[in-house]
């Protein structure tokens, strides 16, 4: 039998006390933002915000209740004294009207009310917001993280230029402002893989002593143009043709455009959900814990302790059925970034121009990068690393010697795993980070991993670069198989081997994944 009757839902992660009241559709919303007189968010504040006005918020929503079947919260990821005050609300609404209680994700909760809103069915989700810059897409019944900021989160990063600036919390739709009378000049521009970050763009926006107009313009174009590549990177990678955006800065009128035109040249589709489901918001926790409940997930008072890391891959989704089969590619192989032809012998490789971000910044990344790529593959083999042996070069274009074997990703085996570790050990021995170690740009041929793609390369002796390669390919094993561990155990087999410096590194990958997202 269908489930009926409503659930209030109750968000508090951070500025928003927000409650809504949904059935199968939504039946009441109400908020009151906390807005911090100076600087940015105070959590103990935002916290006595909305204890103080959590009784009048959900009291409003539920005096239009008739059929009130469960209490669902925000439970995570979010500032720990907000996220303790909702609870605490929601536990006791709960006890007192003997309804279940049901933990919600708040990342879940922004993808599922962008589904729900906009009718978009297996999305590569952009989720950004002040705390989360995330790419997700939905595999093996749980929303997996492809990529996401190794620093802040976008919104943060805008707000927290804002404030060097002056201008008044939340500092994101100010920058947008500014940002239509600004032309462009360049800025730090940071893609690892499918992670980014943004502190270092922050800082060069912060000293620029260009005009704030230029100044939120080019740092809109890069910040946006970094996430609308790694989306595409992500859309490229797993064969998905909807796209949509979800968070607080998906507002943003130029990021919004960005991905419509990277879509449309991709031929995908595109969506986003009016404001009112965009930023955080009572319907969005309403409509998810509904979906939990209705499919059997209610929360034991025990187990309802909030977690301020609370991460979307952790929840088991109930509620959904499979992902949709996945297109097949073409005859080219066109990956994020270029387009590459083969003929047999010839690999040719050129990176193409983007419509969404800027001439100046996208001729660039094209230079940049195809120039780079080459030294490396170059400097690569001469420390003993197999690569494609080049043939020539121009301003945007490759052409190299065609590797004739299987990408990594069509043969996942943990035998490939050590092969595919030693080859990265001996990389990291002579110098060089690779940027970008996702499974399709690892091909085995004759019992040895050769590696392609260097566009994102760098020479570094750096952990922390090193740490991040490792950790951009365990993250592609974690959200493509369901077998993470061993072929990770696999791949350190192979890279100890090869690598003096290896236990270090992988201390520092370790680290990097549970580092903290609210800095
Ligand atoms: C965990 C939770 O507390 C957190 N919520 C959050 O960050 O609030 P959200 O409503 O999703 O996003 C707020 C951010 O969104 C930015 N923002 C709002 N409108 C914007 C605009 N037009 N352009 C750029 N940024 C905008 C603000 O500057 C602020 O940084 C999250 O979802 O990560
Ligand atoms: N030298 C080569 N030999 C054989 N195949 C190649 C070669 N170079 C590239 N390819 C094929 O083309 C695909 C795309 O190449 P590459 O990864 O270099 O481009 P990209 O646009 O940077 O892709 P992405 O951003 O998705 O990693 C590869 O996954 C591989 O299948
Ligand atoms: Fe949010």
């Amino acid at each position: 039998m269908p489930f009926s009757g409503q659930v209030l839902g109750i968000e508090g992660t951070a500025w928003n006390l927000s409650a809504a009241l949904f059935n199968d559709h939504l039946c009441a919303l109400e908020s009151d933002p906390y807005r911090p007189p100076t600087g940015g968010i105070h959590p103990r504040e935002a916290a006595q915000h909305h204890a103080s006005v959590a009784a009048s918020v959900i009291g409003k929503v539920l005096d239009e209740a008739d059929d009130l079947q469960g209490i669902a919260f925000s439970q995570g990821p979010g500032l720990g004294p907000c996220l303790r005050t909702v609870a605490t609300a929601a536990r006791a609404l709960a006890v007192a009207r003997n309804l279940p209680l049901i933990g919600v994700n708040h990342c879940v909760a922004h993808v599922e009310i962008g589904r729900f809103t906009t009718g978009c069915e297996d999305p590569i989700v952009l989720y950004a917001s002040g705390a989360n810059t995330q790419v997700i897409g939905y595999l093996n019944n749980r929303y997996r993280i492809f990529g996401e900021t190794l620093d802040i989160g976008i919104g943060n990063a805008l707000d927290k230029f804002a404030r060097s600036k002056n201008l008044p919390h939340p500092g994101g739709p100010l920058i947008e402002k500014f940002a239509v009378k600004g032309s462009y000049i360049d800025l730090p521009y940071t893609v690892k893989g499918m992670d980014l970050a943004f502190s270092g763009l922050v800082s060069a926006a912060k000293e620029s002593r260009d005009s704030l107009e230029d100044v939120c313009f080019s740092l809109q174009e890069t910040a946006f143009a970094m996430c609308v590549e790694v989306t595409e990177r992500a859309l490229a990678q797993t064969g998905k043709d909807e796209v949509l955006l979800v968070g607080g800065v998906g507002a943003n009128r130029r990021l919004q455009q960005m991905l419509r035109t990277m879509c449309e040249d991709r031929g995908a589709s595109f969506y986003v959900p009016e404001n009112t489901f965009l930023g955080d918001n009572g319907a969005m926790i309403a409509y998810t814990g509904r979906l939990m409940l209705s499919h059997g997930d209610p929360l034991p008072l025990s187990d309802s302790t909030v977690n301020p890391n609370f991460r979307s891959d952790e929840v088991t989704v109930t509620w959904r059925s499979g992902e949709r089969e996945s297109r097949t590619t073409g005859p080219t192989n066109q990956g994020a970034e270029a387009v590459v032809t083969l003929n047999g012998h010839e690999a040719t490789k050129c990176r193409s121009s983007k419509r969404y971000r800027m001439p100046g910044l996208d001729h660039r990344l094209l230079t940049e990068r195809t120039r780079a790529e080459a030294k490396l593959i170059v400097q690569a083999r001469s420390g003993g690393v197999s690569t494609p042996v080049i043939r020539d070069i121009t301003r945007d274009t490759i052409v190299m010697e065609e590797i004739r074997g299987q990408q990594l990703k069509e043969v996942l085996t943990r035998e490939n795993l050590t092969l595919t570790g030693e080859a990265i050990g001996r990389l990291h021995t002579a110098g060089i980070v690779h940027g970008d170690l996702t499974t399709s740009n690892l091909i085995i041929r004759d019992q040895e991993c050769v590696l392609i793609d260097f566009g994102l390369a760098h020479a570094t002796h750096e952990i922390e670069n090193r740490g991040v390669d490792l950790h951009v390919l365990f993250q592609t094993l974690q959200s493509t198989t369901s077998e993470a561990a061993p072929l990770r155990a696999a791949f350190i087999k192979g890279y100890t081997a090869t690598f003096d410096g290896a236990a270090e590194v992988i201390e520092r990958e370790e680290e990097i994944i549970h580092r903290g997202r609210y800095l």
